[in-house]
Formats: structure tokens, C-alpha cells, sequence
């Protein structure tokens, strides 16, 4: 076609010299620009209708793209301001990252129900690389690379069974019960409720998993700090890094928080070969004494002799994969079963009405001359209906991310990362009648519609599809195990000239920003109860 309107427009230029032949060369230069023109239009139509367009959304900077607008101090909250300019789909540059943000339950379950396969990857950041040995883990692998199955098999089939799971509930009760004593022992002291909580979710995780408290020198070394370290990963991880944003100069690591993960891998690496070589050396003696090994029946053992039979078999698991399983458990799962005691804790510390709810149904349920057994804890109706209320006001990952393919009538390319605002959506007054208002009740007339289960869009604590959390049926136990325990056994007052509120800070868990600290007073009648 532009050969055409070239060899026309030279027609045209000869034909001024050649007044004879003016016309029709007038003519087929200006029905070659009407040819161009049509096929233009015809191309442009045709290409709208095979590609939808981008979603909407906010222009940023040259090169930095949205980047300093954000802020970052809350980021599901400003992403819900700008739903409410630029609807339920919009898109951001970040940098070079175009990034898209749903924040409707009809678009979630596109993403991870319709086109679940297709928004199942990852996109890791190098920070969570870093900490996952390599991205060697569950939650941040690709769903494509052939070991994130096999891990992900290993620790919600096998680890996380039901089975499983109710034989260790022995383990689950000592730790719990010691968390008791250890309160009752202090009573009268102020205490950092999360901290506490922390406490006892990371040893009933470590008795699970290798069976007692963090041992070794690297363990007592790691201990105090632990939570610190722990909260510190999940800062990390949320904080925006230009090596991210811009590859070329990621060798710089400008923030220093490559150099910040790295240093906390450390301990952590230090701990895990620690507690493995104890594990390894007590197999060996054993071995050397009765000619055979008796392996313990914990998750660790389980993942050793994977390792084990890998040496020559086809289900091999590599230390950094056994590592990359210890990390999502240990950090993963006590982070968000601690925050939301803490969320539960204040809400129903702000609303005496509710926590006397919360305190009749133990009562009732439990008896003031009982302790609280886990066969309680389907009863505890209105505390679980608080637990709920809490997920859905102050959700510990208010956002989730798969990405690619097209959604909503909008083109979304491979490689941007899409964010699913769960916040925005239990924000929404169309969805929930005074959002902003803590009411368990709502929870309360059907308990089984809003279950963790990850199939009403509106409500998803866990998540949903093939990446929602392995854990929720031990992660649900162990967070109201210890909140009945904690809520049956003491009475708990703010100290005198303190007040409650119920800000949060950022980071991929979510937390209160400032510690809740209560003073506990016994509640149970028989006080032998509280011995461990
Ligand atoms: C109150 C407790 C917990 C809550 C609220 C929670 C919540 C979540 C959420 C919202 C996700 C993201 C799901 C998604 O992207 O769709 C997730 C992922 C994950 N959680 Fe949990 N979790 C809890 C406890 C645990 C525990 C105890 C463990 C380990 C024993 C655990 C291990 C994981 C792992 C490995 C993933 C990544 C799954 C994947 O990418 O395939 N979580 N969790």
C-alpha cells in the first residue's frame, strides 16, 4: 500500500510537469491515501476487538510510574481510595511493573476460580528469594516449577492431615497449657498479648515440627529475637524495592534490604542446620547402639527421610527445599495466627459488651472448673463469630496476588502483578451492612456461609483456588485454641492511663501498630488448673 501512495506521489510530482496528465494522476494518488486510510481503520477495529483494553487508572511520573504517590504506609487502604475513583479494576505502573488491583468479588472469583490456573504464578520479589532459599519454598515457588507441587503435597496432605493433626493434639494442649502457667506465674504483670501469642503458636509449631522449644546454641541465640526477626521478614517483604522495580541496578540493592534478608537467613540457616545435624547425629548413635534408626514421628523426620530416599529414589526433597518447608511453617503460620489473637483481643477489649458474650459463652461451653479442651471449640459460636469479624476488619494479608490473561473486559499482559484488595471488599458498604462496626453477630445467623473454605468471594481469610493457604484447618485451631484458653482462664484489664487503639502497620501480615498490653487477674475457680 505505501508502495502505492509513493509511486502516486512521484506521479503527481512528474505530472506538475506534465500538465496533460495531471487529472488521473490526481485521482490514483488520492484513492491510494483513501486505501491507506480505510486499511488503517480496518486494522485499528480489528485489533480493539481481538485485544480488550488496559483497565483505567491514575497517570504517574516518567520511569517511577505511580511509585511516589502510594506512600506505602497502608497500602490495601490506599488502594481502596483509588477503587473508589477508578472502579473495581484499575491499573498502576510501578516503575516499570504495571501493576492491576481488583477489589470486587465477581473479578476475585474470576481470578481464582475461572482463570485460577492462569493467575496461580508467583512473581517473587528478591527479598522473598532470598529468605525462601531460593524461592525453594511453597508460597513463593512458581506454580509451574515441578517441585512446588510435590511441597505443596507434602505439607497440606501429608503434614497438615486431619490424622495428623489430631494425634498431635497433645502436643498442641502442653504448649498451650504452658502458656497458661507461664501467665499465671506472672499474674497482676502487664503482658504484650501478641508477644505472647507468638510465643505459643511458634512452639506448638516447632513441637510439631522437629518436637520440642528451639534447641541447640543457635536456637537459644534466636529465641529472644525471634518474633523481632520474624515481624522484620514480613516488613521486608512488603517494602517496595527499586532492585525490584529496576533489574539493571538491582546489584546496588539501594535500600539495603537484599543485605537485610540475607542477614536474617543467617540465623535462621544457622538454626535449621542446627536443630537437622542434632536430628542426623541422634539417628546415627541410635543406629551405631541398636543396628537400626528409630526416627522420630515429627514433620522434620518426614521431610529427612524424603531427603533420604531421594539419594537414589524419584521423590527427593534437597535441603534447601526441607529448609525453604521449615520457613513457610515457622514464619508463615505463627505471624498471622498471632496477629489476629492480638486484633481479636483489642476489638473485644473495646467492646465490653461483646467480650461479655465472648466470656458467658465459656462459661457455658467450658465451666469455670474446666480448662479449654479442643473438642470445645466448635461450640464457642460467638467467639468464633469474632474470630470471623476480626479476619474480615483487620485481615492479616488484606491483599492477594496471582497474575496474567484477560479479566473484566480488560487485557491484563503476562508478567503484571495483580493484586486482589480483600480489604476494599469487606470495606464496602454494599456488601457489608456498616462495614466499619465490629459485630460478630453478623457472622452468627448462618455460621456456615462465611466458612474459610475460600468459596464465597466476599470472605476470604485463607484465600482461595489452588495457592489459598494449606493450613487453614490447623492454622483456625490453633489461633481459637489460644484465644479460648487465653480469653477461659484470666480476667484482662488495660494498666492504668493506657488506651486502647486499634491503628495498623503494613507489611505483607498486617499488624497492630502499637502492642496490645493487658494485666491478667485468674479466672478459673480451681486454681490447680493452671499448673502445667
Ligand atoms: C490464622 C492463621 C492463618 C491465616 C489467616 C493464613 C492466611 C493465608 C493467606 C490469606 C494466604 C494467601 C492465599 C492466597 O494467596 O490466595 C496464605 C498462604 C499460605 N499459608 Fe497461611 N494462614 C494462616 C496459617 C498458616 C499456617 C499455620 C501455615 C503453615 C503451617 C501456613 C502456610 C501458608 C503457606 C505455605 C501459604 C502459601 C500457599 C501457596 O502459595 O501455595 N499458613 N495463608
Amino acid at each position: 500500500m505505501l508502495e502505492i501512495a509513493y509511486s502516486s506521489f512521484s506521479c503527481l510530482l512528474n505530472a506538475r510537469k506534465q500538465k496533460d496528465v495531471l487529472f488521473p494522476a490526481t485521482l490514483s494518488f488520492l484513492i491510494a491515501i483513501l486505501g491507506i486510510l480505510l486499511c488503517y481503520v480496518w486494522t485499528i477495529r480489528k485489533s480493539r476487538k481481538a485485544m480488550a483494553p488496559l483497565p483505567p487508572g491514575p497517570r504517574g511520573l516518567p520511569i517511577v510510574g505511580y511509585l511516589p504517590f502510594l506512600g506505602f504506609d497502608n497500602l490495601h487502604m490506599v488502594f481502596t481510595k483509588l477503587a473508589a475513583a477508578y472502579g473495581p479494576i484499575y491499573k498502576l505502573w510501578l516503575g516499570n511493573k504495571l501493576t492491576i488491583v481488583i477489589s470486587s468479588p465477581s473479578l476475585v472469583k474470576e481470578v481464582v476460580r475461572d482463570h485460577d490456573v492462569a493467575f496461580c504464578e508467583r512473581d517473587p520479589s528478591i527479598a522473598a528469594q532470598v529468605i525462601t532459599f531460593g524461592s525453594n519454598d511453597i508460597a513463593f515457588d512458581s506454580y509451574s516449577s515441578p517441585g512446588w507441587k510435590t511441597r505443596r503435597k507434602i505439607l497440606a496432605t501429608d503434614m497438615l492431615s486431619n490424622a495428623n493433626l489430631n494425634a498431635c493434639y497433645g502436643l498442641r494442649r502442653e504448649q498451650v497449657m504452658k502458656t497458661v502457667w507461664d501467665v499465671y506465674k506472672n499474674i497482676g504483670k502487664p503482658f504484650d498479648i501478641g508477644k505472647l501469642a507468638f510465643i505459643t503458636a511458634i512452639n506448638v509449631t516447632i513441637g510439631l515440627m522437629w518436637g520440642g522449644k528451639l534447641r541447640g546454641r543457635e536456637g537459644a541465640k534466636i529465641e529472644g529475637h525471634f518474633k523481632d526477626l520474624s515481624s522484620e521478614i514480613m516488613v521486608l517483604l512488603a517494602k517496595p524495592n527499586i532492585s525490584d522495580i529496576f533489574p539493571s541496578i538491582a546489584q546496588f540493592d539501594m535500600q539495603g534490604i537484599e543485605r537485610g534478608m540475607k542477614k536474617i537467613l543467617q540465623s535462621f540457616n544457622e538454626l535449621f542446620d542446627s536443630v537437622i545435624e542434632l536430628r542426623m547425629n541422634a539417628a546415627t548413635e541410635k543406629e551405631k547402639v541398636d543396628g537400626m534408626s528409630e526416627p522420630k514421628a515429627d514433620f522434620l523426620q518426614f521431610l529427612l527421610d524424603l531427603h533420604k530416599e531421594g539419594e537414589d529414589g524419584a521423590s527427593s526433597l534437597t535441603m534447601n527445599e526441607i529448609k525453604g518447608i521449615l520457613m513457610d511453617t515457622l514464619v508463615g503460620g505463627t505471624d498471622t495466627a498471632s496477629t489476629t489473637t492480638e486484633w481479636v483481643m483489642a476489638e473485644l477489649m473495646q467492646h465490653p459488651e461483646k467480650m461479655d458474650k465472648v466470656k458467658k459463652e465459656l462459661v457455658d461451653v467450658v465451666g469455670l472448673n474446666n480448662v479449654v479442651e479442643e473438642f470445645h471449640l466448635p461450640n464457642l459460636s460467638y467467639l468464633n463469630a469474632a474470630i470471623k469479624e476480626s479476619f474480615r476488619m483487620h485481615p492479616p494479608l488484606p491483599l492477594l496476588f496471582p497474575r496474567s490473561l484477560q479479566l473484566g473486559g480488560y487485557t491484563i499482559p503476562k508478567g503484571s502483578r495483580v493484586f486482589l484488595n480483600m480489604w476494599s471488599i469487606y470495606m464496602d458498604p454494599n456488601i457489608w451492612d456498616n462495614p466499619s462496626e465490629f459485630r460478630p453477630e453478623r457472622f452468627l445467623d448462618d455460621p456456615d456461609k462465611f466458612d474459610f473454605r475460600g468459596n464465597d468471594f466476599r470472605y476470604l481469610p485463607f484465600g482461595s483456588g489452588r495457592r489459598k493457604c494449606p493450613a487453614v484447618s490447623h492454622g483456625g485451631k490453633m489461633l481459637s485454641f489460644i484465644l479460648a484458653s487465653l480469653l477461659h482462664s484470666f480476667e484482662w484489664k488495660l494498666p492504668q492511663g493506657t488506651e486502647l487503639e486499634l491503628s495498623c502497620k503494613f507489611g505483607i501480615v498486617v499488624k497492630k501498630k502499637t502492642p496490645l498490653r493487658l494485666i491478667p487477674t485468674p479466672r478459673l475457680t480451681n486454681l490447680d488448673l493452671y499448673k502445667e
